[in-house]
């Protein structure tokens, strides 16, 4: 009878998990060693620990499906267990699985170790993604220079990435057949746990699309005033000026795009150089806000071992991370920081990471995930959305200004919207064009051409110069060379708003319909009220379905954009009324670049 066996199941499964965390805590630590210092060595280690930990987790596998699950009674011993019965890509034989494993690592080696010769010094030629092209995406004014860097960077690492990605689509639908989805994005989106969740995103993106119109036709305004005839009227905005190496999100063109020039404009940036702020003290000042809402400081192994800037001497993965190393005491975050705003902001999203491995390290070891992707990923930002409040960033030193009045706020929380409403498009149309790759949708005679079909569809955005199918620009971005989901930030764009009304209400710093508690104006630190709320729904980790976690924090079970749109209500007021008044043509008529 299913009740012996479900007792039996219960000791098997206390086996299972101990086996489970050795086997992800020898591959996070050798991935950490191949990923913080890229060599031949390391990536032979990392294939053979990987290998290994694959052997072993099919070995598991075979057992767990041989047991009644399904009938199990306890809930948490049949959630382990239907966790458990997804093998994942160890399911792959054990040359594919190491082809996999080795053409992903190859990707992010080339994408790592790219180097780009100066657009003003061609003798120049040591520039990497971090820090020197972000930072020339990020400040130059000189529309040569970048679309050479745009070019360059897509010529440098998107062509050579081209076949190994053909492998990598194939071996990976093959992983997701063997476990039983048709393709890798059914795969991908099983993490959600509900059937319809495509048409979800779908309903989100409609909802959104509005607000979205309005700041694209306004910034198209504001780059023709600053570059001219480059920027059309009303066909899609080059990509290359906005400020980003993706165009995913648009806060470096703030400075020529305020609503309110007059106002004295205090740059962030500027001031964390003039306060001789350091990569160790942002790092602190992030911490320090998590600790006043009653959240966790970070273990003294993680200033040990984390690596905070980038090292001279050697090749690294510089896209930020933040690393669980499965033994409840190792946390790390690699990332190679400068003291720039963006940074600022993308140090609390790595610690909001480990504060959320934090949170649920106790749990058993298949439930020390986020309730799903999004929510790992809305932590970090949840709290940077207090951090950039003006009345934050004054109480903290960071702010000269003394008061705010409505161009101050309003000017802020352009800035605001300029990393979060321009995003949304990119957010959605990364896993789109792959979903219909993995599906067989997308051919890939066409893989380039769908990429820019999608880019001007969805963002309005068109490439500095004709692109062809001997192009391959999504590989320029790193998460498609790395197979990392991207779906998980556009959630994540929309819940941390559910997630900040909720907080800042039990911070007593919102109140609906209240003017004086608008939601953008909300600041929770020090706040224990809502660092526990928050605490709550992060312990759970996903032993619950994410509606579950959700309803814990905000009595919502549903995503839904109104919180995002509450935010930015005022902003949306302002840019209808300046578009009206500019007589700007919103939305974009079809680009004239060509792609074949
Ligand atoms: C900072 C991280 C590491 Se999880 C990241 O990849 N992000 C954060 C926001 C969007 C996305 C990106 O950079 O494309
Ligand atoms: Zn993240």
């Amino acid at each position: 009878p299913v009740e012996n066996e479900e007792i039996e199941a219960q000791n098997f499964l206390k086996t299972i998990n101990s086996k489970t965390e050795e086997n992800q805590h020898s591959l996070a630590l050798a991935e950490w060693a191949y990923n913080s210092n890229i060599t031949e060595e390391n990536l032979r280690n990392q294939l053979a620990v990987a290998a290994e930990v694959a052997k072993d987790e099919k070995e598991i596998w075979k057992k767990v499906i041989q047991y009644n699950w399904r009938q199990f009674l306890d809930y948490s011993t049949k959630r382990q267990f239907s966790k458990y019965a997804i093998l994942g890509s160890s399911a792959l034989s054990e040359d594919k699985f190491r082809q996999l494993r080795k053409t992903i690592s190859d990707m992010k080696a080339i994408y790592a170790k790219a180097k780009l010769c100066d657009f003003k010094d061609p003798k120049k030629c040591d520039l990497a993604l971090e820090p020197e092209l972000t930072q020339i995406l990020a400040t130059s004014r000189n529309p040569d220079e970048l679309k050479h860097v745009w070019l360059e960077w897509r010529n440098t690492v998107g062509v050579k990435c081209r076949n190994l990605y053909n492998d990598y689509v194939n071996l990976s639908n093959e992983a997701a057949r063997l476990n039983n989805f048709s393709d890798t994005s059914e795969y991908w989106l099983n993490d959600y746990e509900v059937s319809d969740f495509k048409q979800q995103v779908q309903n989100l993106w409609e909802q959104l699309r509005p607000l979205y119109l309005q700041i694209h036709a306004y910034v198209r305004f504001k780059l023709r005033e600053k570059y001219g005839d480059v920027v059309s009227e009303k066909g899609p905005i080059p990509i290359h000026l906005l400020g980003n190496m993706w165009g995913q999100t648009w806060s470096n063109v703030a400075d020529f795009a305020l609503p309110y020039s007059g106002v004295e404009d205090e740059d962030l940036t500027a001031e964390l150089i003039r306060q001789n702020y350091t990569a160790v003290k942002i790092f602190k000042t992030a911490e320090e806000f998590f600790k006043s809402i009653n959240l966790t400081e970070m273990p003294q192994t993680f200033w040990e071992r984390s690596i905070i800037t980038k090292p001279a001497d050697r090749d690294m993965v510089c896209h930020a991370s933040a690393w669980d190393f499965s033994d409840t005491k190792d946390f790390r975050i690699k990332q190679c920081t400068e003291v720039t705003k963006e940074h600022f902001v993308i140090v609390h999203h790595e610690m909001g990471h480990v504060e959320y491995f934090l949170e649920y390290k106790d749990q058993p070891v298949k439930f020390r995930e986020g309730a799903n992707d999004g929510f790992h990923e809305a932590v970090g930002d949840l709290i940077a959305l207090s951090v950039r409040s003006t009345k934050h960033l004054r109480k903290i030193g960071l702010l000269k200004s003394k008061t705010d009045n409505s161009q101050t706020i309003l000017n802020n929380l352009f800035k605001v919207g300029l990393d979060k409403i321009t995003f949304l498009p990119f957010g959605y149309l990364m896993d789109l064009w792959r979903w219909d790759i993995f599906s067989g949708k997308t051919k890939p005679e066409n893989y380039n051409c769908k990429w820019w079909e999608l880019r001007e569809k969805y963002q309005g955005v068109e490439p500095p110069v004709d692109r062809s199918e001997e192009d391959f620009d999504p590989a320029a971005k790193y998460h498609i060379i790395a197979d990392v989901p991207y779906l998980r930030y556009f959630i994540s764009f929309v819940i941390q708003f559910q997630f900040h009304r909720a907080v800042c209400e039990k911070a007593g710093q919102y109140e609906h319909n209240n003017p004086d508690k608008p939601l953008h104006e909300c600041d929770i630190y020090q706040n224990t009220d809502a660092g526990n709320a928050l605490k709550k729904m992060l312990s759970m980790g996903s032993s619950k379905p994410w509606p579950d976690a959700m309803e814990v924090l905000t009595g919502q079970r549903t995503m839904d954009a109104s919180g995002l749109l509450e935010y930015f209500k005022p902003l949306q007021n302002w840019l209808e009324e300046e578009n009206k008044k500019n007589g700007v043509f919103i939305g974009w008529e079809p680009s004239k670049k060509v792609c074949k």
